[in-house]
């Protein structure tokens, strides 16, 4: 006992020259890995030229993390390995050319917290006030990317997202998955026995509403455009002596410097949202993806039915069916689907042709790596 706790002092320092001498060796390695990174942008440009080069690649992003999550043994777990790899990755081609992403704001909303999950902390975020302008953002070439959320494990998909792919041509080129965690947040200078209004965004207030009702039954719920505009009119009520809590995510807390007085009050423990990144470009396959398409079936007796043959005709699998009502033609209908696999492996080709043979359209949306972290 007494000979371990004179040891400490010995060890502490040695085992700290380890790390130190660890560290500069990582350095050395990250910047040389940077250098690489340089001199493919170099390729890059030599190959496409000025207009048309494409910088971020990401099925090979998917697959380098894919890589360290398949070769990780410890003790740091998969995630945390690969979320420090995003990051490398991030910087590397920041060095490359830095990114702008356009996103759903206002600053510190979940969309913002999944654009830094997906491209890293290296990017330029552009907060953008509605979805459409996130894409219209993307398509005058003002950003690179935008990210938009798409669906919610309890509250189901994002009509505004989905029919802005009607009209646009952009690309979904990847997906990225968030927990969502909902805290119930407050001015510190404001007493919570007072609250008599609680903010937030719509989605939010329904996927925490049995915690709302058991526990602020009286206070009135009010659906603002987002939920980081919540946290920010609540800090601007608690200035002003007003009493209001909002409903929002742990950036928005930080952002507007609130306190959180109850957390993860979400009604689910896995409530996720799923959120997609749209830009101009088609990505190869990266051994691991998903296609999405959006149909319009013609008005006629058993179009989806012979549309879902197809999938099972060929045996690829179907993961998400949505419909919408078209705008062309009244109770017609656009279908958005998605199924796994890359538009251009031989069984997705063939269900895409036949599709198309049925269908009054078939855009198809984007093949992208499916999410990895
Ligand atoms: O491999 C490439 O094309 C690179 O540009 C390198 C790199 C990386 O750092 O690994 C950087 C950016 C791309 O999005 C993908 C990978």
């Amino acid at each position: 006992m007494s000979n371990s706790k004179r040891a400490v002092p010995d060890t502490l320092p040695l085992l700290r020259d380890r790390i130190d001498s660890i560290d500069s060796q990582i350095q050395l390695l990250i910047n040389e890995r940077a250098s690489c990174a340089q001199k493919v942008a170099e390729v890059k440009l030599a190959e496409q030229g000025d207009d048309s080069v494409v910088f971020y690649r990401p099925e090979r992003e998917a697959q380098v993390l894919r890589r360290v999550m398949e070769r990780n043994e410890g003790p740091l777990g998969n995630e945390e390995m690969a979320k420090i790899f995003r990051q490398v990755m991030s910087s590397c081609l920041a060095l490359e050319k830095p990114m702008r992403i356009a996103f759903l704001g206002p600053e510190g909303t979940f969309t913002q917290q999944a654009a830094l999950k997906h491209f890293g902390k290296s990017i330029v975020s552009a907060p953008m006030a509605a979805i459409d302008e996130v894409f219209r953002e993307v398509e005058s070439g003002a950003a690179n990317y935008g990210v938009v959320p798409v669906e919610n494990s309890t509250e189901g998909v994002v009509n505004h997202t989905l029919d802005s792919f009607r009209d646009s041509q952009l690309k979904i080129c990847g997906e990225v998955e968030e927990r969502i965690h909902h805290h119930l947040l407050m001015s510190p200078n404001i007493n919570s026995d007072d609250v008599t209004h609680i903010y937030s965004h719509q989605q939010s207030l329904a996927q925490c509403r049995a915690w709302l009702d058991r526990y602020w039954p009286h206070a009135e719920r009010v659906a603002v455009s987002s939920n980081a505009e919540a946290a920010r009119l609540a800090a601007d009520a608690g200035r002003n002596g007003r009493a209001v809590a909002a409903i929002a995510g742990e950036i928005a807390c930080e952002l507007y410097g609130l306190l959180k007085v109850s957390a993860n009050i979400e009604d689910r423990p896995d409530n996720t949202t799923r959120f997609l990144i749209v830009g101009n470009q088609e990505v190869p396959a990266s051994g691991k993806d998903k296609t999405s398409l959006l149909i319009s079936a013609k008005n006629e007796p058993g179009a989806l039915y012979h549309l879902l043959a197809a999938f099972e005709r060929h045996g690829v699998d179907m993961t998400r069916l949505e419909t919408r009502p078209s705008l062309m033609s009244r109770w017609g209908y656009i279908f958005y689907i998605d199924f796994v696999g890359h538009h251009s492996d031989d069984a997705c080709s063939t269900v895409i042709e036949e599709l198309r043979e049925r269908a009054s359209e078939v855009k198809v949306l984007g093949s992208y790596p499916v999410a990895v972290l």
